[in-house]
């Protein structure tokens, strides 16, 4: 339950000096309040620019204090779904304003050609008659030159502005998104697919970026066109004018319910391409294990069917785009012929003359193009209205662990032991399977403590909960008696070295992933590289390779082998010369000499270090200073040194390590 306070008054006492906060709005979900004594406890960023700690002392509230998270949504969000997507022009306002000043004067020129047109016709026609001096044309026909240069200008003017502001917004937007992205919760990313959210990166933000910089120019241009076109047409003959405005009210109910329509069907077709580039995603970067069981072409057909249904709803977009665009071609056409017919009337009758006809059937022409343009307009505008709505999901949705929010600790916490006490967690995607109910364990400071157990008893759920990936259901974490939830996630991650079964590099070079684990903005002098690399029983290998540190180690380090990733990941955990080591099981599925190379890297890296190790198998630990084993219900069922688990007779541990026939040295 979130909740959000519209005023709030507090004097808190932070280290160890009372001050008083005031803030207005604020948003707080439920990890940041509890109760305590009657007294409210607040973990919060409003303090400073720091995020700090707040233990009020005193603490007045004034309300309205509301809660739910869709009240939360409304409060974030209360502009139109329109209004928020212009909202995203707004920081090219000045460029957009410049593009429109630019099209004015371009459209005010292309609408006083017909006019232009009609008098230049009527003094053709005088000229004709002897009625004036062939001299008179020339300084018209001049004027209407330069008129058209001018108008070049403005157009080649605002097409720059305007496409230079798109690819900016859409810049801005693809990195909102992707920060969105970045923040969510853990929870977010056991339910959302990789390439669902790349095509939201992708094509959703090009759709939206598109609507509000180039078709909003080009809808604006075809209004002034329609507007003025319309203006001058009753300036010319009010009667004519009137005869058109019979055709218009149909086009705008026909616009209206297919603007509903085509908003519903970009909804529906980015949904159906997100699922097919998910699904392309998934198959080419596991293409080892489709082309391992000869699956190729069921692969092909599988997405063949995938892109089958993004063609469905293309072809019912087709449709409708058919049917309207029909209608409004139509409506224009219908507007020439009723120009012609009634206006060839009046001007047989001599109410109109035949200049002022022709700059009539010019300015019919141009309204009945631009009520072609109106009809992109609203298309780009509904589509990009499907589009955007996908993508505020993404950046409203409140993560419950925010990255930073909470006190960053003094390091001499580091020194102090981990307890995990009275917890219950279940995976939030699988409610009903508790992983640990009622679990009290401790983590020596300093020392090594091992975790074993079968397979699927929350062994590796240990570190997540530490790194805070999830929070648990009931029973806290804490680290020197303080609960993590009080404390910065980004705090603990800094302090926490992590080095797993399988690490995953990233494509760059051997530098650049060692670098990853750097806490000063990505850097590394090439002294820290080659120290952490020496720890790590790497820098022999690296130095070996053709390029040393500046090899590139290709897509998710393939050019290199386990144990060499395994080292480079040593070294890239080692970097933040972290307080905590969480490893998981480093050194399964090596060949001898690179695992004793690991394990003694690992083992160097442990001294001083609280170590927790993640153990699937019982080799790695014998020289912990404490074991907790777990049983299949992820309960503690014993815990102690290995040899006084392997002294118990009829002990789990004693067990498990005979029926695995486990040899140790
Ligand atoms: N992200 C997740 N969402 C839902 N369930 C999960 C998730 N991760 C793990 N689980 C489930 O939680 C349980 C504990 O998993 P965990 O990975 O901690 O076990 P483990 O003891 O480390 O197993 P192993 O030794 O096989 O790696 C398992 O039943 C697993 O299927």
């Amino acid at each position: 339950m979130y909740m959000t306070l519209k005023k709030m008054v507090m004097e808190s006492k932070f280290n160890g000096i009372l001050r008083t906060v005031v803030t207005q709005t604020f948003v707080l979900n439920p990890t940041h309040l509890s109760t305590k004594n009657s007294k409210c406890i607040i973990y919060t960023t409003c303090y400073g620019a720091k995020t700090s700690l707040l233990r009020p002392t005193v603490s007045k509230l004034e309300g309205p204090f509301y809660s739910t998270s869709s009240k939360i949504k409304k409060s974030l969000n209360p502009k139109s779904e329109l209004a928020r997507l212009f909202e995203i022009a707004k920081p090219e306002l000045v460029n957009i304003s410049g593009a429109i000043a630019l099209l004015v004067v371009s459209s005010s020129i292309t609408l006083a050609v017909p006019f232009c047109m009609g008098k230049i016709i009527d003094l053709v026609q005088s000229i004709a008659n002897d009625a004036m001096p062939q001299s008179e044309m020339q300084p018209v026909v001049t004027g209407l030159c330069a008129l058209f240069v001018l108008g070049a200008v403005a157009n080649a003017g605002r097409i720059y502005l305007l496409q230079t502001s798109g690819q900016r917004i859409t810049k801005t937007l693809r990195e909102r998104v992707f920060e969105s992205i970045m923040a969510q919760d853990m929870q977010f990313f056991d339910q959302s697919a990789t390439g669902e959210l790349i095509n939201r990166l992708a094509s959703d933000v090009e759709i939206v970026s598109g609507a509000v910089t180039q078709n909003l120019s080009d809808g604006l241009r075809s209004l002034a066109q329609i507007s003025a076109g319309i203006g001058m047409m009753y300036f010319m003959s009010p009667d004519l004018a009137n005869v058109i405005l019979m055709v218009l009210p149909p086009v705008a109910i026909g616009a209206v319910v297919y603007g509903r329509f085509i908003r519903q069907i970009t909804k529906d077709t980015q949904t159906s391409l997100a699922r097919s580039t998910q699904m392309a995603d998934e198959r080419i970067s596991n293409i080892r294990t489709v082309r391992s069981f000869g699956k190729e072409s069921f692969e092909c057909k599988m997405y063949s069917r995938k892109v089958n249904d993004v063609l469905q709803f293309a072809l019912k977009e087709a449709k409708a785009k058919a049917v309207f665009f029909g209608m409004t071609g139509l409506a224009g056409n219908l507007i020439m012929v009723l120009v012609l017919y009634n206006g060839g009337v009046m001007m047989h009758s001599g109410q109109i003359t035949v200049g002022d006809l022709s700059a009539f059937l010019l300015y019919s022409g141009y309204v009945a193009i631009s009520i072609g343009g109106m009809s992109n307009f609203f298309t780009a505008i509904n589509k990009s209205l499907g589009a955007s709505s996908r993508l505020w999901e993404l950046t409203d949705s409140v993560p419950v662990i925010p990255l930073q929010a909470g006190v960053f600790p003094d390091n001499t916490l580091l020194k102090e032991d981990i307890d995990f006490k009275n917890l219950c967690f279940a995976y939030p995607t699988r409610k009903q399977h508790k992983v640990f109910s009622d679990v009290n364990i401790s983590f020596k400071s300093g020392k090594v403590t091992a975790i074993v157990g079968p397979s699927g008893c929350g062994k590796s759920t240990v570190g997540v909960l530490l790194l805070r990936f999830y929070d648990p259901d009931t029973g806290e974490i804490a680290i020197g008696g303080q609960n993590i939830k009080g404390i910065s996630p980004a705090w603990i991650r800094n302090n926490v070295g992590i080095v797993s079964q399988n690490p995953i590099l990233f494509s760059g070079t051997v530098g650049d992933n060692i670098t990853y684990g750097s806490l000063s903005h990505n850097q590394a002098t090439m002294q820290q590289l080659e120290e952490v690399s020496i720890q790590a029983n790497a820098y022999k290998f690296i130095s070996c390779l053709q390029d040393g540190f500046n090899t590139l180690v290709g897509e998710r380090g393939i050019t290199l082998s386990g144990g060499q990733q395994q080292r480079i990941a040593i070294a890239r955990a080692l970097l933040k010369d972290p307080k905590i080591l969480l490893l998981d099981e480093a050194t399964s599925a090596l060949d001898a000499e690179s695992e004793d190379l690991v394990r003694d890297a690992l083992e160097k890296a442990a001294i001083g270090r609280t170590t927790i190790i993640i153990a699937h198998r019982l080799s790695t630990v014998r020289r912990a200073d404490k074991i907790i084993v777990f049983d299949e219900n992820g309960s503690v069922s014993e815990n102690g040194s290995y040899n006084e688990l392997m002294n118990h007779e009829h002990g789990v541990f004693k067990r498990m390590v005979e029926k695995q026939k486990i040899l140790f040295s």
